[in-house]
């Protein structure tokens, strides 16, 4: 058991998935360091991500988010949460697939709304509809984040245990693979 668990996990999914909570249980509970590209890019610039977003565009934002990718793959033995939007770009899917299994944590957009609803600091999610967008996320970046994955797990109206249970019998079943 456990023999063929691969040396890097990234978490992918949208907003509200649970990728920065259920990945640091997963890195604790499996001996490796976490990190999460937005936690990184707040500790390096000294301030939150919807001040990036205001100073920069999300085009600033994704030029940091892409750089943080290539550097923290580089890395052995991490457990990575992801932003959500982390696999729009094909660069950072091609980095995700090559250095690490990759788990798309899937979840409905109302179960998504109801976690990420009053959350001031997901810039995309001020001023709008938040349910029409994550409605308009999900059916643009549900493709991508199907196609980067190595194993998709459903997250929706599952506590967190549970989802944590879920994939840490899937990473033990794995058979030895190409993933580094
Ligand atoms: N399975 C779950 N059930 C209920 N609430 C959850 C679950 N997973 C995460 N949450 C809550 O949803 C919010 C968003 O979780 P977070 O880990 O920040 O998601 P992500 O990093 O994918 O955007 C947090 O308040 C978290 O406590
Ligand atoms: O979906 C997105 O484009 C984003 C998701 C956020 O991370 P979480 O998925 O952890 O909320 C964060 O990277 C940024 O606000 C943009
Ligand atoms: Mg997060």
């Amino acid at each position: 058991m456990g023999e063929h668990i691969p040396s890097n996990i990234f978490l992918i999914g949208l907003m509200g998935a649970g990728k920065t909570t259920v990945g640091k249980v997963i890195a604790k509970n499996l001996g490796k360091t976490f990190y999460d590209t937005d936690q990184v890019i707040e500790q390096r610039t000294g301030v939150k991500i919807p001040t990036i977003f205001e100073l920069e565009g999300e085009s600033g934002f994704r030029k940091r988010e892409t750089a943080m990718l290539e550097e923290l793959s580089e890395q052995q033995n991490i457990v990575l949460a992801t932003g959500g939007g982390a696999i729009i770009a094909p660069e950072n899917r091609a980095i995700l697939k090559q250095y690490g299994y990759v788990i798309y944590l899937r979840a409905n957009v109302n179960e998504l709304y109801l976690r990420t609803r009053n959350d001031k600091n997901r810039p995309l999610l001020q001023n709008v509809d938040v349910k029409a967008k994550l409605e308009q996320l999900f059916h643009a970046r549900n493709p991508l984040y199907t196609e980067t994955a190595d194993l998709i797990v459903d997250t929706g109206h599952q506590p967190v245990t549970v989802i944590i249970h879920k994939i840490e019998s899937a990473l033990n079943a794995l058979e030895p693979s190409c993933k580094p």
